[in-house]
Formats: structure tokens, C-alpha cells, sequence
């Protein structure tokens, strides 16, 4: 009995745990067995599992293989694949295929010596190795054993990469042990190649060149256990190998995946300063293509002067400032160098350098400060449908390189619109603000354009990038464009039309790639036609304008963006969102809002804080307000506007004075009734007569 000789599992047990039962490696085995599968051909009556000898997986495999059809007194038969399919399973196993390949080639001498060919079959029996190129040996004509043929228990019966992919376990059949007359006179052991996770994935085999009719003794009890621990020895070395690879490539992979996901240029480099890697962040800064990236040397990209190598080969861990890139566009990077020592000469081994773009840090500094850009479209709110075209406009402009104009009073959202528009444009690029506004007119020129270092007295000693430098791939957004004195002006067109900028103090020129989004709440056509506004950046600017209404006239919003508001301010701070009453609407709604929205915000913000209750009452919104929509203003009367004949009409001062009262009692009709010194159900009547909601 051969197979259940050997129990061994090459991927979970120690070698040692290979048990051999030498006794049932005996010529007279051999020749018992060989008289049974005499027997059991010739007599379909037969029943192999009652034979004393017989291994009971072996006597199944060889019924199963009479039942199958198989002519035991054939040559190999089994299918050959296309071409095609052959080299699909070929590309899909060459890892096995090379190792095992590499293997053969080293211990051809040993294998040779020992008179065995070495198969390699994939899981399901198609050869993917013969014997590695063992020309030498001697060919058996009726053999096939061509690469990419099919050989499982369908086409050849019995066979041991078929029973050890069977059993899962390694197999060794002696001669008649085998279905096939053809086999009859070699020995053959099989051993599982598994992946890491027990799975197989080939079959290692080592089959003796064929035997004397019946061997001698001596030579079935060397070859078995000799072949058996020599293919076990060679699975386990195959499949090692295959799984260290394995891990290995995963590994890489994963690596070369984080690598590319870093913003950063990743560039690692050998003494001499090859590269050895770069990511695709430290392609596009360097302009390299992958297929050169290996053949070059970072010193081709460095400065005469640069000291990075000699910093590398230090083995300093420190950061340098190096100009990268070609021609033109050469830029300022931050370079992390991380030097990795030979531990034993302390020669620099490898180093790894990160370039950051000195710009792109800048913007990261200003963006600290403010300068993104947080909202989308999805955030604008409105059911004003003056408001939804000019936004429906905008979302069309988002998309265009063109400069676009954005026209509204203060805090009618401009701001919003530009960023929305930056997000929809170039959401990874910078977003750079500059209110002109906001500060002094002889800042504005360093603010925007930047400036060398030592140009001015309290300048930085390095120097500054400007807000157009730092908006380079991104949006500009130039708040209050109206503000901007007009010697500026002039030094902004000109940076529209050549798309470069020159720093104050500076002598040359950088190339600068943005789109300006400006906005004014002025009436510029007026200002060009007064000159108070350079009239060719105007019409640069107003190609793509956009109009944004004022609250008052989008009555509709009032409602909905003081609820948002509400909301959206009690939300952040994990409290209950309190209803607005309908005399705190009314109130809202009859103001005028000279600061728009920006000024509605503050007001709900005001009232949540002043609301005790869970409802937002006329006396918890701003006083202003208050004031403002008092129906008779004492200032109208003394001041003599309009009509004083209906202001004092005593209806009108009456209603007045009804609407002051319930005010003050917070709607509360008895409490109003006390105030105006009248009984209830009179207030009650004259409420109706007056058409006042007072609930
Ligand atoms: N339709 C809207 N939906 C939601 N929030 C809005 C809307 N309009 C304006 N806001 C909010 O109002 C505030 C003012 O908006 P923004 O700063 O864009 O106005 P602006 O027109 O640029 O003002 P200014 O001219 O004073 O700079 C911001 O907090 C913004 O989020």
C-alpha cells in the first residue's frame, strides 16, 4: 500500500513528520499487485479493494477509471489545449512555472543522476513543465508528454498527481499501481505546491525512467523513499519560494499604490544618485515618463550648487529648498532628504527624497487662514426665481476658463457663488481671496503680485509668494474689484492677458495659470463711465457676469434661509432647533435687510440666543428690526416724510398701536388688552376688524 505509506503535509506539518512503511516496498508487492491489475482487467467481476495488497484509494481510482471508459493499454491520451487556452494557463502560472523552471536548472545534474523527470502539472492536470529542458533524457516514444496536455483519471485512469490533487496530500504509485500499461514500469511521487492559504495550486512529480519489468528489491526500496523526499523537498522549496514572491509583489504593489495616492514626489535614490523609484507626483514634477524614470540620475535635475547629495551621503535627515523642472517652468520645492546607512560600512544605501512644492505649501499656510473653498452649488439656498436663473447661470459658467464677474450688494452671496464655481472648475487647486477693500491700497500690490526678499522695509527676508502665485491652478477670487486703485488695474490686465507675473522687486518673469472670479457690489459700468474704472479690464472682466438679486427682492427667501439658519446654527452646537413664530416671521419679512443674507444669518443667530423658549419671538430679533417695522416711525411724523394725513389717521394709529401692544405681551391677547386699557373681547374684535395674526 503506497499512499497511505506516506502521511505528510508539506504545508502544515514538519518534515519529519513523513512516516515511510518500508515493508510495502517490496518486489513481492509489486508483483502481487501486478497480477491483480491482470486479473481486474481482465474480468469486469473483479474487485480490487478485497485484494490484500491493494491501497484502498488506489483500487477506487482504478474503478472509477474502468468505469470511465479508459483503455488501460493506450499511449497517453489526454487533451491538448489551444494554443490560445495553453497560453492563458501558461501567463497565469509563470511564477510557478519560473521558480520551478529556475530549480531544475540548478539540480539537473542530481535529478538527472537519479534517472527521474520531473513534471510540473497545474490543478487541474494540464503540464505546465516538462522536466525543464532535460533534453538528455531519453525521449519514450510513446509517451506525450507535450506542455499543455490534459492528464486527469478521465483520460490516463490512475495516475499520482492525480490521486495527490485527489487526496491533497503526497502520493507515490509504484508501477502496476498505475491504470495505464504504459506506466507500468516506473515509479512516480507526487508532492502538492499550496498557496498561503492551503490551497493547491500545482503538483510537483518525479517519475523513475521506466524500471526493469519488475525491479529488483533493492531498487524499489532505494527509489521509493528516495523519489518521494526528494519531490517532497522540491514542492516545499517551489511553493516557499511561491508564497515569499507572492507576499512580496502584494507588498510592492501596495506600496507603489500608497506612493501614488501622495500629493508629494516620492523619489528614492542610490549613492550615485540613480533613481530607483519615483511616484507619479515625483514624475510630473521632474517631467519624467516612466519607461526613462529608471536611466536617470537626480544630479541631471539639480542646481550646480545644490548640496543635496552631499547631505544624502552625510546621512542627514534634514529638508533643503531645490529648484525643479525644465526651462521656464523650473519651481521652488521643499526637499525632505531620508537617508537609509548600510548598517555595517555606514555608506549611504539608498536615500529617500519628498518634494513638496513651496507654493503649494504657501497655499496650505493660507488656507489655515481662510482661504478655501468650502461650499458647492448643493449649499446655495433659494426659491426665488430670479435667483435660481442667476444661479442656474452661474453652474453653466462654473465649467468656462474665462474670468467671470460677479455682481451683487454686500452679502448677497458672492463670495458663495466663486467658491461654488472653484469647486465645480478645479476643486484640487488653490482658492485664493483678496478683498480690495479690506485693506490699505499700497499693500494690495505685494498682497497680490508677492515680492522679493529685501524689497521693502518690514518685507520678509526670503520673500513672499502673492496671492495670484499662490491661486496658480486654482481660482482668484478679487472681492470688491471696484476697490482696486487704478495703477493696479492696469498690472492685472496685463497679468490676464500674458498669464505671467513679475514679484515686486523682482526681475523675472513666472508663468501663472488661474481663472479670476471678481466681484463688486458697486455700479462699475458707472464707475468706467466716471473713469474711475479702467474700462479695458472691465470689458475683460464682463464677458461672463452674473447678477446676483438682493434679499428684499426675493421675499421668498426670507422664510427659508432664517429657518435654514436656525437650524444650521442650533445643529452645530447640539441644541433644540426652536420654531420662528409667524409675528417674528412677519417682522422678517417686512424689513428691508440692507446687509442680505450675510445679515440675516446674524440676526437668527442673535434670536436663537435670545429665545428662552422654544420659539422665536418678535422681541427676541434685533432691535433694528424692531424699529424698522414699527408701522409709524416718530422720526417720519417729526421729520415731516410722507404723507401725515394717513400716518395720523386714527385707524392707522390705532391698528398701530394694537400691533405695539401684542408685541410687547408676546401675542398674548389679555396682556395686550391690559396695555392698551381696553377689555379682551374688544381687542379680540378689533383684531378681526384689523385683519392682525396674533397667534
Ligand atoms: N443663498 C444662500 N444660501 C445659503 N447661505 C447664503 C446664501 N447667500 C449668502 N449666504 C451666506 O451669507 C453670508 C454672506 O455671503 P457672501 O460672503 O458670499 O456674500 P458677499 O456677497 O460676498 O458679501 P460681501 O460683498 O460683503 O463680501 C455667508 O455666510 C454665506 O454663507
Amino acid at each position: 500500500m503506497t499512499v497511505a505509506a506516506y502521511t505528510h503535509s508539506i504545508s502544515n506539518a514538519p518534515a519529519n513528520f513523513l512516516t515511510i512503511n518500508s515493508e510495502l516496498l517490496s518486489r513481492e508487492r509489486w508483483q502481487a499487485i501486478l497480477q491483480y491489475k491482470q486479473a481486474f482487467l481482465q474480468n469486469e467481476a473483479e474487485d480490487p479493494r478485497q485484494y490484500s495488497y491493494m491501497d484502498q484509494e488506489v483500487a477506487a481510482s482504478w474503478i472509477r477509471s474502468r468505469k470511465r471508459g479508459v483503455n488501460p493499454y493506450s499511449v497517453v491520451t489526454g487533451s491538448n489545449l489551444s494554443p490560445a487556452k495553453l497560453s492563458e494557463i501558461l501567463d497565469k502560472n509563470r511564477g510557478l512555472i519560473d521558480i520551478t523552471y529556475a530549480l531544475t536548472k540548478s539540480l539537473q545534474d542530481v535529478i538527472l543522476a537519479c534517472g527521474y523527470i520531473l513534471y510540473l502539472f497545474d490543478k487541474d492536470g494540464i503540464v505546465l513543465l516538462n522536466n525543464g529542458s532535460l533534453e538528455s533524457f531519453v525521449k519514450l516514444p510513446e509517451f506525450d508528454t507535450r506542455t499543455g496536455l490534459l492528464i486527469n483519471e478521465e483520460s490516463e485512469g490512475t495516475t499520482a498527481h492525480e490521486l495527490c490533487l485527489r487526496l491533497k496530500r503526497p502520493v507515490q504509485l509504484i508501477g502496476p499501481e498505475h491504470y495505464c500499461i504504459a506506466f507500468q514500469n516506473s515509479i512516480a511521487s507526487a508532492a502538492p505546491i499550496k498557496d498561503v492559504n492551503g490551497i493547491i495550486q500545482a503538483v510537483a512529480v518525479l517519475v523513475s525512467q521506466p524500471l526493469l519489468n519488475t525491479p529488483e528489491e533493492d531498487t524499489i526500496k532505494k527509489m521509493g523513499p528516495h523519489s518521494l523526499c526528494l519531490v517532497i523537498s522540491l514542492a516545499t522549496i517551489i511553493e516557499t519560494e511561491f508564497n515569499l514572491k507572492n507576499r512580496y509583489n502584494t507588498v510592492v504593489n501596495a506600496l507603489h499604490a500608497t506612493l501614488a495616492c501622495i500629493d508629494e514626489g516620492i523619489v528614492t535614490i542610490n549613492q550615485q544618485g540613480r533613481i530607483l523609484h519615483i511616484n507619479p507626483a515625483g514624475m510630473r514634477i521632474l517631467k519624467l515618463r516612466q519607461e526613462e524614470a529608471d536611466a536617470r540620475n537626480i544630479n541631471e535635475f539639480l542646481g550646480n550648487n545644490s548640496c543635496l547629495m552631499d547631505l544624502a551621503k552625510k546621512g542627514e535627515n534634514v529638508t533643503v529648498e531645490e529648484r525643479f523642472g525644465v526651462g521656464f517652468d523650473k519651481d521652488y520645492y521643499q526637499v525632505n532628504i531620508r537617508p537609509i546607512l548600510n548598517k555595517y560600512t555606514q555608506e549611504l544605501d539608498v536615500a529617500v527624497l519628498k518634494l513638496s512644492s513651496c507654493e503649494k505649501l504657501a497655499a496650505q499656510k493660507s488656507g489655515k487662514t481662510g482661504n478655501v473653498a468650502i461650499y458647492t452649488f448643493e449649499n446655495i439656498i433659494s426659491q426665488n426665481k430670479e435667483f435660481q436663473k442667476s444661479m442656474a447661470l452661474a453652474r453653466r459658467f462654473a465649467s468656462s476658463p474665462e474670468n467671470i464677474l460677479v455682481i451683487g450688494e454686500s452679502g448677497t452671496g458672492k463670495e458663495l457663488y466663486a467658491q461654488a464655481m472653484h469647486n465645480v472648475y478645479c476643486p484640487q487647486g488653490p482658492f485664493m481671496a483678496v478683498n480690495c477693500a479690506a485693506m490699505p491700497r499700497e499693500l494690495i500690490e505685494s498682497e497680490l503680485f508677492g515680492y522679493e526678499g529685501g524689497s521693502f522695509t518690514g518685507a520678509e527676508r526670503n520673500g513672499r509668494p502673492g496671492k495670484i502665485e499662490l491661486a496658480h491652478g486654482g481660482t482668484l477670487f478679487l472681492d470688491e474689484i471696484g476697490d482696486m486703485p487704478l495703477e493696479l488695474q492696469a498690472v492685472l490686465l496685463r497679468t490676464l492677458e500674458d498669464k505671467q507675473i513679475m514679484r515686486v522687486g523682482g526681475s523675472r518673469y513666472k508663468k501663472v495659470d488661474f481663472r479670476l472670479i471678481a466681484a463688486t457690489n458697486r455700479n462699475i459700468h458707472k464707475m468706467v463711465k466716471e473713469n474711475q474704472f479702467r474700462a479695458d479690464l472691465y470689458f475683460r472682466l464682463s464677458v461672463l457676469t452674473i447678477n446676483i438679486p438682493s434679499l428684499r427682492d426675493r421675499g421668498e427667501d426670507i422664510k427659508v434661509l432664517s429657518e435654514f439658519f436656525v437650524e444650521k446654527y442650533c445643529r452645530k452646537n447640539g441644541w433644540d432647533i426652536p420654531q420662528i413664530s409667524l409675528a417674528a416671521q412677519k417682522k422678517l419679512n417686512e424689513y428691508e435687510w440692507p446687509g442680505n443674507v450675510r445679515q440675516l444669518q446674524n440676526a437668527m443667530i442673535y434670536a436663537v440666543n435670545t429665545a428662552l423658549g422654544d420659539v422665536i419671538k418678535p422681541e427676541n430679533l434685533p432691535n433694528y428690526i424692531i424699529l424698522e417695522t414699527c408701522p409709524i416711525k416718530i422720526e417720519d411724523i417729526s421729520s415731516g416724510n410722507g404723507n401725515l394725513g394717513e400716518m395720523l389717521c386714527l385707524e392707522n394709529l390705532e391698528k398701530a398701536a394694537i400691533e405695539t401692544a401684542l408685541m410687547h405681551a408676546n401675542n398674548y391677547v389679555p396682556a395686550a388688552a391690559e396695555i392698551l386699557g381696553i377689555s379682551r373681547s374688544t381687542l379680540y374684535r378689533k383684531l378681526k376688524d384689523y385683519n392682525i395674526e396674533y397667534s
